[in-house]
């Protein structure tokens, strides 16, 4: 037996959903860069479900689809009121929430390809009215029911903000969905498939890839992007914060990528939205000092930005809070996690790897009182 730490350079199952070969990332085939530029995230969920582009009565019949499944359950709402909102982070309350509205769902149990697909449209569209309303209801507001005429991504911020979003806000905010939606076997999406591989169900599964996505190391960095960028304050203080972390041997949030080398391809979207959306707020100086951060980091350690950098000043200049950068990410992520799981269970087998053990040799059982 072989051992790699972390699973690194391990090939754990095939996929026809999305590619990562020689730095460059394609869903089903369609190169990421041509989809930030043209297509609505709708149209990505419906290409990773299906594995083909809709039709544009395909297209609507989803979005429809997605508009009618948005409500949750009126107990789910009233369950945020039950512990101390205030203190809880908006993953932890998500990757409850979600477990939660599989309790209402009749179909939960039902393991066939037309009632899991029925749920995946549940649980996408479910997902960003929980986000939403969560963080509505911390701040003592009502949440907001969708309007069906509105795309996904302008829905999630009229229901975030109770305003119908300006045009580049839309622009940018369906760009990261489109770019955050899937990712080859990232750690939360194995997660999903690891889960569901026991022939458990897609609520599991979610709730499971959830829990992976809000770790520092995955999707949590985005916020901690934030948290760096906070605590520099100033494009002058860039140099010796960075430097000084550098030397200290610690990690730089938004950096480095487990299978990118020469950097990863969102980021240069994200970088070009940063830059408009900053602009307009006024608030250069988070993209200013972004870019003095990417010129040290890749340079002095030749680690590029991922995803999780530039989209940090993005959703900040989009006015949302910073502990929701990472559900964010779990609404985009769903439509990825949701294609894997329908892709696991139409070939399963389950995901069981072995642990090289490196504890003591055969010993023997010892009675307590002679210890
Ligand atoms: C959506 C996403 O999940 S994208 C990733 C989001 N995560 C982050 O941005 C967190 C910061 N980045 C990291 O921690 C890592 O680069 C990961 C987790 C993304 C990839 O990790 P791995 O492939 O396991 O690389 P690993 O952590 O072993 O790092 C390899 C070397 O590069 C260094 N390194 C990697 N990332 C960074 C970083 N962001 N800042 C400074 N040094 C880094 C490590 O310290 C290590 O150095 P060493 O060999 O001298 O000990
Ligand atoms: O693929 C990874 O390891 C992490 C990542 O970039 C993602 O999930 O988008």
């Amino acid at each position: 037996m072989t051992t790699s730490k972390g699973l690194e350079g391990v090939v754990a199952t095939q996929s026809a959903i999305s590619s990562i070969i020689d730095d460059t990332l394609t869903y089903v085939g369609y190169d990421i860069d041509d989809l930030a530029i043209n297509a609505s995230f709708e149209e990505v969920v419906y290409l990773l479900w299906h594995q083909r582009l809709p039709k544009a009565d395909e297209l609507a019949e989803l979005k429809q689809q997605l508009a009618d499944n948005m409500s949750v359950p009126q107990a789910v709402l009233d369950h945020f009121k039950t512990y101390d909102i205030k203190k809880v982070h908006p993953m932890a309350a998500l990757r409850t929430a979600v477990s939660m509205i599989g309790l209402f769902d009749e179909e939960a149990e039902e393991m066939n390809p037309e009632a899991n697909y029925r749920k995946a449209i549940r649980i996408q569209a479910k997902i960003a009215t929980l986000v939403t309303a969560f963080a509505r209801i911390r701040k003592g507001q009502e949440p907001i029911a969708p309007k069906s005429d509105l795309s996904f991504a302008a829905n999630f911020l009229y229901m975030l903000s109770g305003e119908n979003p300006a045009d580049i806000e839309e622009e940018a905010f369906n760009k990261a969905l489109v770019l955050h939606a899937d990712h080859e076997l990232n750690a939360s999406t194995f997660t999903a498939r690891v889960a569901v591989a026991t022939l458990s169900d897609v609520y599991s599964g979610v709730t499971a890839a959830i829990g992976a996505l809000k770790g520092p190391l995955h999707g949590g960095a985005n916020e901690q992007v934030m948290k760096m960028l906070t605590e520099i304050g100033s494009v002058d203080n860039v140099d010796s914060y960075i430097n000084e972390k550098l030397e200290n041997k610690e990690k730089i949030m938004g950096f480095g990528h487990r299978v990118y080398r020469k950097g990863d391809p969102r980021a240069k979207h994200l970088r070009e939205m940063s830059q408009k959306l900053t602009k307009i707020r006024g608030e250069e100086k988070w993209y200013e000092m972004s870019i003095k951060i990417d010129e040290i980091v890749s340079g002095q350690k030749n680690l590029p930005p991922n995803v999780d950098f530039y989209s940090a000043s993005v959703y900040h200049s989009l006015n949302i809070e910073h502990d929701l950068f990472t559900p964010i990410f779990a609404v985009s992520r769903a439509s990825g996690w949701l294609a894997h799981i329908l892709e696991q269970y139409a070939d399963n087998r389950l995901i069981r790897p072995r642990a090289e053990y490196i504890g003591p040799g055969m010993q023997k059982y010892v009675p307590i009182n002679e210890r």
